[in-house]
């Protein structure tokens, strides 16, 4: 599928500028650096479940990295192989410095703890690709280049680093293909994958974590991505990525390797010399073979030639053999002094963040914008708003005061129907962003703040839209007071509260963080609110008439009552020719038209409540694993 640009001047940029920077950008990294590890264990502690799935006290732990030992130098790249489970992904997690919990040993990046300026000086790209499906290949990367590059870069700039990213991946062909996802057709699998390779590429990092770059791709396409991490090795960086199974020929590209087995490290060293290691240590292959096929048969404790031998003591054999040859030799490889320590970027140059609050704030609302748009203006959600006014339009149709019961049951109707409708909406904005809030507020990307303004900004216009145009059908074909200014009162009222519903919506989405359990919640809360509303129960018991306090629904009908009758109105009642005043009627009364402006009060309250609990539930997306 083609969609535009971003930017329509992209197609006018010079072409040999565009050749000068995939130099720049490729040849050399900024700084290099030497990853060293040494006796990286990793324990979680599993929490067992009693009755009805609730977690007991007792937990067990279990260790999952049983102390690895490795160094990293920078024009290297690193593999690692195993078997499903010995802890690759966990291993990598903790190298990229995004694994939180009871991780012991030592982890340094030039001889340093993980930094700031290290988080953004590393690229880390996960094994599923987190992309936004409704952006094109250029598009993605563009926004990325501005949000991650420096501001000694001019906006221009910025492109033209995207532009020569796509160029060096072989992403031309398809720049202007949409990314898609699991119901939308876009790039292919090899493709994406290289869009989000581009995105850490993007920041030319020192320091690059993949995480099985090459799963589910065919073996030329595999090669290809290899072939280019190896490209970017050769240029300075430190490459470390797991793997699954490679082929021969990807094989002998790792300038070292390191095989897992159940959290032990079973081998840690130059991939040209595995095999004579294994050979030496009695575990030579019968037969020519892939080599990964065979350290992964080693790693299970599969050993052909070893009849009788059972798989628990080959693996025995072989943790071992690693402790009595390999351990001390790489410890003491870990323990050396760097020779060559490149200190030009120790991070004094670097600040907390490459761009400014505003830039970061405009990047993403333009991009939440773009991703979104066909969302916000969907006919289905346009369509269900305008059927349900034009439905309680003809209802009402031209209902009077003399009809007090009905006009105040339309109101209570406002009150509902724009109570849950924005909810939930709004509760879907944060899970089904969690995991591109993870991967981008994992890497430094932008500010939490900015993001957050940007998604409650980037969502105003719609959730304002449909309210005007819901109350401008209904009010006047109900017949509610023809005045303007009792219009504009009413359409004031119903918008501040669709605010105050998208804060609770925003804050439930945000706290749950899965869509089951929140749109369940926010069923139940919104509901117990409409109950206390002041509309169907009067005679409220007093153990339970504190609940009204806290329903935005009560304060939401009682301004809305206000915005259409005043204290010494009336209205005709009984006989003819006798009026009451709307004051008395029971609905009213229960609820009052006294304390107009302490609900505005209580509904700015919640206003600002819900978004700072929302936000404050954010905070804990996207620091670790
Ligand atoms: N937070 C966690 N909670 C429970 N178990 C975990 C957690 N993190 C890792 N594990 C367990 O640790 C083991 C290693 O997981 P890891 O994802 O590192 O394996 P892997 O070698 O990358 O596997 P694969 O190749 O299948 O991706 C697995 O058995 C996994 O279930």
């Amino acid at each position: 599928m083609e969609s535009e640009l971003p930017l329509t001047d992209l197609e006018s940029q010079n072409k040999s500028v565009a050749e000068d920077e995939v130099q720049s950008i490729f040849k050399k990294a900024n700084r290099q650096v030497t990853l060293k590890f040494e006796d990286v264990v990793y324990k979680i502690k599993i929490q067992k479940k009693g009755f009805f799935n609730i977690k007991s006290a007792k937990s067990a732990e279990r260790m999952i990295l049983k102390g690895v030992t490795g160094t990293v130098y920078p024009g290297e790249m690193l593999a690692m192989l195993g078997p499903s489970g010995s802890g690759k992904t966990t291993l990598l997690t903790a190298l990229g410095g995004r694994l939180g919990g009871k991780l012991s040993g030592s982890i340094t990046y030039n001889g340093k703890p993980f930094s700031n300026p290290m988080k953004r000086n590393t690229g880390f790209v996960t094994q599923d690709d987190v992309l936004y499906p409704h952006l094109t290949v250029t598009e993605t990367l563009v926004f990325t280049a501005l949000l991650r590059l420096p501001n000694t870069l001019t906006k221009e700039q910025k492109v033209m680093h995207a532009e020569a990213v796509i160029t060096q991946l072989g992403l031309t062909k398809c720049k202007n293909n949409i990314i898609g996802g699991s119901l939308l057709r876009g790039v292919s699998g090899g493709e994406r994958k290289r869009v989000s390779v581009g995105q850490e590429m993007l920041i030319n990092p020192s320091l690059l974590f993949l995480d099985e770059p090459t799963s589910g791709l065919d073996s030329t396409t595999a090669q290809r991505i290899v072939s280019t991490l190896w490209e970017l090795a050769k240029g300075g960086r430190t490459i470390v990525m797991t793997i699954h199974q490679p082929s021969s020929r990807l094989f002998y590209m790792f300038h070292k390797v390191l095989l897992l087995s159940d959290g032990n490290p079973l081998y840690f060293g130059k991939g040209s010399e595995v095999m004579d290691y294994f050979s030496s240590i009695g575990y030579a292959p019968m037969v020519a073979m892939n080599p990964s096929d065979f350290l992964l048969d080693l790693a299970n404790g599969v050993y052909k030639d070893e009849e009788g031998e059972d798989q628990a003591s080959i693996k025995e054999n072989l943790v071992t053999a690693y402790r009595t040859s390999l351990a001390d030799k790489l410890k003491g490889e870990v323990e050396a002094e760097i020779q060559f320590l490149d200190s030009s970027g120790d991070g004094k140059e670097f600040g907390r963040w490459s761009t400014t609050w505003i830039q970061q704030f405009s990047v993403l609302l333009r991009r939440g914008i773009k991703e979104r748009k066909h969302e916000a203006f969907s006919a289905l959600k346009i369509g269900q708003v305008l059927v349900v006014a034009l439905l309680a339009g003809a209802l009402w149709w031209q209902s009077s005061i003399a009809h007090l019961q009905d006009q105040v049951g339309l109101l209570f109707f406002y009150s509902g129907f724009w109570g849950f409708f924005p909810l939930f909406q709004a509760i879907f904005t944060f899970p089904q962003e969690r995991m591109m809030l993870m991967k981008e507020r994992s890497s430094g990307m932008y500010r939490l703040s900015s993001y957050f303004f940007s998604r409650i900004v980037g969502d105003l216009p719609m959730e304002l839209v449909l309210p005007t145009v819901f109350v401008t059908i209904t009010y006047w074909m109900a017949g509610l007071k023809h005045t303007p200014i009792n219009f504009f009162h009413t359409l004031f009222v119903l918008l501040y509260s669709v605010l105050v519903s998208q804060g609770l919506g925003l804050a439930i989405g945000a706290l749950v963080m899965d869509l089951k359990s929140a749109t369940t919640l926010g069923g139940v809360l919104m509901l117990t609110f409409l109950l206390a509303g002041g509309y169907y129960v009067q005679h409220v018991p007093k153990f339970i008439a504190w609940i009204k306090y806290v329903s935005l629904s009560h304060y939401q009908f009682k301004l809305l009552l206000g915005s259409q009758y005043a204290e010494n109105d009336t209205f005709p009642c009984g006989p003819p020719n006798v009026s009451c005043r709307v004051g008395t009627f029971p609905m009213i009364q229960m609820v009052g038209l006294d304390g107009q402006l302490s609900s505005v009060i209580a509904m700015l309250v919640m206003l600002v409540l819900y978004r700072l609990i929302a936000y404050l539930a954010l905070m804990r997306v996207g620091v670790t694993k």
